[in-house]
């Protein structure tokens, strides 16, 4: 896990975090990977709201019904696509990267994009706490950074 060795302020940001159920056995880490390092900031427990989707495939409408919401100063997106033997990996994938990458462009809110998209399940497990490290802690220290940029610029 990454240490947190910006001077990003967590204290009082509100975060968001959609997360999949599907292959939990990885995004479980992956939240546990962000919830850490955003602890590490600053960013209390009690400002940290997490929603759980079926799959990759809901996390953009889910994340653009929180951005718009104006709970949160920011999204984390966190899933783990593995590849299978159809093109379904591809489809999913896809529509995630690219609803998450719109959300966060269109809307209010910083979304980060935490999605695995492996090609077996020991590469997720590596990317998720394992030897590859955490993708949902880099994805919190994205987050900071992007929140803090947002506010020096809008001068918040
Ligand atoms: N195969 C994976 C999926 N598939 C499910 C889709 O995300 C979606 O929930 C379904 O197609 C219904 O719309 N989802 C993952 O997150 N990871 C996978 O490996
Ligand atoms: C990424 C997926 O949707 C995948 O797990 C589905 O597996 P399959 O392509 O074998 O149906």
């Amino acid at each position: 896990m990454k240490e947190y060795v910006g001077n990003y302020d967590g204290e009082k940001q509100r975060i968001g975090i959609v997360i999949a159920k599907f292959n939990d056995l990885v995004t479980k880490r992956l939240l546990e990977g962000a919830r850490q390092t955003l602890f590490q900031a600053g960013v209390t427990a009690g400002n940290i709201e997490v929603y759980w989707v079926p799959g990759a495939f809901e996390i953009p409408r889910t994340a653009r019904l929180l951005s718009e919401s104006g709970r949160v100063k920011g999204i984390i997106a966190l899933g783990a696509v593995v590849r299978g033997e159809t093109a379904h990996f591809d489809y999913v994938c896809a529509a995630a990267a690219n609803g998450i990458a719109e959300i966060s462009l269109q809307g209010a809110v910083p979304v980060m994009f935490g999605v695995l998209t492996t090609d077996t399940m020991d590469q997720a497990l590596n990317r998720a706490g394992g030897k590859a490290g955490n993708k949902g802690s880099e994805c919190a220290l994205a987050l900071l950074e992007m929140i803090s940029l947002q506010q020096q610029i809008q001068k918040i």
